[in-house]
């Protein structure tokens, strides 16, 4: 049996055992033991059987959302009331231990939403269930990073850092350098504009460090050292984030305006339902998710039923989305990029 297993059952024994003075030396038991269950499984090291446990949630939809944040900022809440899925949500740390998949529907959308357990500073490194947590956070195409507007901003830089130190880079673009490691020929170095941050020189000397020492390098924007850093090494994950400030209704006006002006942040209270529906608003222009509708011809389109399309997405794409054969069907081949007015 799993610790997971092993802690719902307790649970479930505890839920069905009366409380009376002679259960009580029982259900001490019963609690101990669960506090234990849940302490290996938010202790790094020795339970390699816990690893992956409760973590491999399938994709699906058409676009995941990961939940990160401190324990205790309201994840659960939220996703309980933004999907038909309830999380437990409690004031003790740590409540939730595994993936919670829910779907939002918005606009003919669905949306995967990820619960997941709380993160703690020293997460990369394995603390609580950080390395786990981290791992699914890789796989969404956002990431909502949850806050308690009544803490510090601490939590904010110590949570950018855990995932900045696992190659998740947030709300950045792919650096704009071509890169391709050669077989000979030493380095060949050029620019398109001007550098202000690299030079010919440093570059050799990052890329001797990396002990290559042929490749062509293309820098097509002002990029520094650490992003260049990012390209040689690859696979960085590049991933649009909503900095997500929750419990509003226990700060004071000014700190609430002080928050929401803040770049790439929204304001909310799941507790008195506050802002939720621009918070949706703003979480559908991060993903960057297009609707197409069709129609007959001489009717109008269905607007109830959209084909649901990512940035960047081609006509072919929303071929293949109406049938497998329709885009090998065409007189002139589709244009390889959709229509400016889409993406
Ligand atoms: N005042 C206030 N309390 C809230 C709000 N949202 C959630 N809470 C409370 O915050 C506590 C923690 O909520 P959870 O949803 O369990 O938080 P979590 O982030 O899922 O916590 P872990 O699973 O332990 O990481 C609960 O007692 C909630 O009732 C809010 O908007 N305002
Ligand atoms: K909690
Ligand atoms: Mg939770």
């Amino acid at each position: 049996m799993g610790i997971l297993e092993k802690i719902s059952e307790i649970e479930k024994e505890i839920a069905r055992t009366q409380k009376n003075k002679a259960t009580e030396y029982h259900l001490g038991l019963l609690k101990a033991k669960l506090a234990k269950y849940r302490a290996q499984l938010l202790e790094p090291s020795k339970s390699a059987s816990s690893k992956g446990e409760g973590f491999d949630v399938m994709k699906s939809g058409d676009a995941r959302v990961a939940l990160i944040g401190f324990p205790s900022v309201g994840k659960s809440t939220f996703l309980s009331l933004m999907t038909s899925t309830a999380s437990e949500a409690a004031s003790y740390e740590f409540t939730t231990l595994t993936c919670i998949p829910g779907v939002i529907e918005y606009k003919g959308a669905n949306i995967q939403l990820l619960d997941l357990p709380g993160i703690i500073e020293g997460a990369a490194q394995g603390k609580g269930r950080g390395r786990q947590v981290i791992a699914v956070a890789r796989t969404a195409d956002v990431v909502i990073m949850m806050l308690d507007a009544t803490k510090g901003e601490v939590q904010r830089s110590l949570l950018e850092k855990e995932l900045e130190s696992v190659g998740i880079r947030l709300n950045k673009h792919k650096p704009n350098i071509y890169f391709k490691p050669k077989k000979g020929g030493g380095i060949s170095f050029n620019s398109t504009v001007t550098l202000t941050q690299c030079s010919e020189k440093l570059v050799q000397l990052i890329l001797h460090e990396y002990k290559i020492f042929n490749a062509e390098v293309l820098f097509r924007e002002d990029c520094s050292p650490d992003e260049f850093i990012d390209v040689i090494v690859g696979n960085r994950v590049y991933m649009p984030c909503l900095y997500v400030y929750n419990k509003i209704d226990q700060i004071s006006m000014e700190e609430v305006d002080r928050l929401a002006r803040k770049p790439n942040s929204v304001v909310i209270s799941c507790g008195m339902k506050l802002n939720l529906d621009y918070l949706l608003e703003m979480l559908w222009e991060y993903l960057a998710l297009t609707c197409i509708y069709t129609k007959k011809r001489g009717q109008r389109p269905d607007f109830t039923d959209a084909i649901i399309l990512r940035k960047g997405a081609s006509v072919e794409h929303v071929c293949h989305r109406i049938h497998r054969s329709l885009a090998s069907q065409f007189k002139v081949p589709a244009p390889s990029t959709a229509h400016s007015g889409w993406a």
